[in-house]
């Protein structure tokens, strides 16, 4: 990355300076009041200690009776005042810098995880996407490091003209010696700031799987596992090769970048001395006074060490902007299953659904996926029917469900919602009218009652509500067992967390569609891991609470498949066959087959 690469990644900062000041206006306005004035202070103490100087010689001069001391100590007190001041201004200065670096880093995660929220479920699937994600992350608290950086940059930008332009008054060459002392040291900067960027750049994927691996070899979801399997020597010998790697690379950089720096900071000395000796030159020859020795020396080197600071600190500053890339990218993600645009009508969605769904020659690949996990897939699901969807592992049957919910879009073909294209309609709408309890569905670390509100979170206070779903869904008897009932934190995550049984878990996770109200639900495998009796009670009820809504089951067991009005079979992504369990026993094609395969199992 060269130089010019590292300036272009300064127009980021803008935009970023907009997200700062959208943080806190009144903050970001004190802030940079309080600079300004920090920043007239070095010049104003140099310049008062010059006037103490030639006073003082003045002084010595003067027969001892007249040597009035007023006007000196006058002097000294402003001074004293002056360095009071720069104090407590540092101080101020360095309280809001952390208060607003934290209210800003706030507001950076509640943007990072608004934005995720927003995206397609295909995006979360792709590892270069977790990549950026991971790095924006990574960025949230160093972004209000880059904020103090951008502006202590302005502060010292104000503080180097102003003592720059008193140099220059005196002797204009000396800022070229100056510059001469410094650049050498901003250049080696660059370079080493350049290549540890490109180092934990290249490093991103390796450093998930490092913290994956930390999180799998210490977790509570996986420890069960990893014991059982011995996997801890596997995970940490895999860690620690990782993490050698890193170091070695990481420290012969580290290395020669201290070698550098020395040899750098010796040339930015011999520039000071350098302008030294010629002032030293000067006041001896009498062409200037004691005092404006003082000030000039004391000028170059407070010069020197501003420029050296500000162009060090330009490199952190355009590496961390070049690190606000990754955020903004991040955030230029844009999901692709959202609201038909504007001036396209979006479709109001249908109340109640009257023909129901149809899928026409619906095909889907997922991405990076050789094979297509659906394609040709023709059939209907009427409105109000009980569909039961069968099917080898892998057959699709998961697949199929997701298109219907729009967490993806078919790759060719279209499924239709009472004969208009699911993608007119308002994707959110549609999730609202769609209830699903996937297989794998989600162990919250929360209270009982508010596992079962996933349903329908805005009720989440309506504990009529949530008992009702509790009851319908077999999960009262469960929660009636915990010791603080619905208000028993469940799982091991947090203090006082009890854990469930697979099987509890699954009352639970279906109490969650009964709180939904929706049109269309969709239960898959909702039963695998409730025993027989609990089964036959769940779908008892099932048929009850789905009275004229449409629902759409997946099972491998043909005694809940069989309740089904009518039942789906795929194989290898298409539809075999399709037809209530009469038919397609009758037919004695593959739902028979497998039919009498689990039947007989049974005998
Ligand atoms: N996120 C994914 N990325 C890539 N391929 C996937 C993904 N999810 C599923 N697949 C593949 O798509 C095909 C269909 O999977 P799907 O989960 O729909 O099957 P299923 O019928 O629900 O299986 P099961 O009975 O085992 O739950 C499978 O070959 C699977 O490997």
């Amino acid at each position: 990355m060269s130089v010019r690469e590292r300036v272009s990644a300064l127009r980021h900062l803008p935009a970023f300076l907009k997200l700062i000041w959208q943080t806190s206006p009144t903050l970001t306005l004190s802030n940079i009041g309080l600079r300004l004035l920090r920043a007239a202070l070095p010049l104003a103490l140099l310049y008062v200690g010059r006037l103490i100087l030639d006073d003082v010689v003045a002084l010595t001069k003067l027969p001892p009776a007249g040597r009035a001391l007023g006007p000196v100590f006058g002097l000294v007190a402003l001074e004293f005042g002056l360095v009071l001041l720069t104090d407590a201004l540092g101080r101020a200065v360095a309280l809001l810098d952390s208060l607003l670096g934290d209210l800003f880093a706030n507001a950076s995660s509640v943007r990072l995880m608004r934005h995720a929220a927003e995206l397609d479920l295909d995006q979360f699937e792709d590892s270069t996407f977790y990549d950026k994600l991971e790095r924006a992350r990574r960025q949230t608290l160093s972004r209000s490091v880059l904020m103090s950086q951008v502006l202590a940059q302005g502060q010292d930008a104000v503080t180097l003209v102003l003592l720059a332009g008193g140099l220059v008054a005196f002797q204009p060459w000396l800022l070229g010696l100056l510059l001469l002392a410094v650049v050498p040291a901003f250049l080696g900067e660059s370079h080493f700031n350049e290549r540890s960027y490109s180092l934990s750049h290249s490093w991103t994927p390796e450093r998930r799987e490092l913290d994956y691996l930390r999180q799998t070899g210490a977790s509570d979801e996986t420890a069960k596992e990893v014991k059982i399997f011995g996997l801890s020597d596997f995970l940490i010998n895999r860690f620690s090769t990782l993490s050698d790697q890193f170091y070695s690379q990481n420290k012969a950089l580290a290395l020669r970048r201290a070698g550098w720096g020395t040899v750098f900071a010796a040339i930015g000395a011999a520039g000071y001395y350098g302008a030294y000796l010629y002032i030293i030159k000067q006041a001896v020859g009498g062409a200037i006074s004691i005092g404006q020795l003082t000030f000039l020396a004391g000028s170059f080197a407070r010069l020197r060490a501003l420029l050296e600071g500000i162009l060090s600190r330009f490199s952190q500053v355009a590496d961390g902007a070049l690190y606000l890339q990754d955020f903004f990218d991040f955030f230029q993600i844009m999901p692709r299953i959202v609201r038909p645009m504007v001036g396209q009508a979006v479709r109001p969605f249908p109340r109640p659904i009257r023909q129901g769904f149809t899928f026409e020659e619906v095909g889907f690949k997922y991405k990076n996926a050789e094979k297509w996990a659906l394609r040709h897939l023709s059939f209907e699901l009427r409105a109000g029917e009980k569909l039961a969807l069968v099917g080898e592992n892998g057959a699709g049957k998961t697949t199929l469900v997701k298109l219907l919910a729009r967490l993806y879009d078919p790759s060719e073909g279209r499924i239709l919602l009472d004969g208009h294209d699911l993608r007119e309609y308002d994707p959110a709408e549609l999730r609202q009218e769609i209830g699903v309890i996937f297989q794998d569905f989600v162990r919250f670390q929360l209270p009982a009652g508010q596992n079962l509100a996933v349903g329908r979170i805005e009720e989440r206070s309506n504990q009529p509500r949530i008992e009702q779903a509790a009851h319908q869904s077999l999960a009262d008897s469960v929660i009636a067992k915990l010791p603080l009932g619905y208000d028993q934190m469940i799982g091991r995550r947090f203090n006082g967390g009890v854990d469930l049984s697979g099987g509890e878990w699954q009352k639970i996770a279906l109490g969650r569609a009964y709180m939904r109200e929706a049109q269309l639900l969709i239960l898959d495998e909702p039963t695998a891991a409730l025993d027989a009796r609990a089964e036959y009670e769940v779908f008892e009820r099932f048929k009850e609470l789905t009275q004229g809504k449409t629902a759409v089951l997946i099972s491998h067991r043909f005694s809940t498949v069989r309740m089904a009005d009518r039942i789906l079979v795929i194989e290898h992504g298409r539809v075999q066959e399709i037809g209530s369990h009469e038919e397609l026993l009758a037919r004695g094609g593959r739902y028979a087959e497998l039919f009498q395969l689990q039947a007989a199992g049974y005998r």
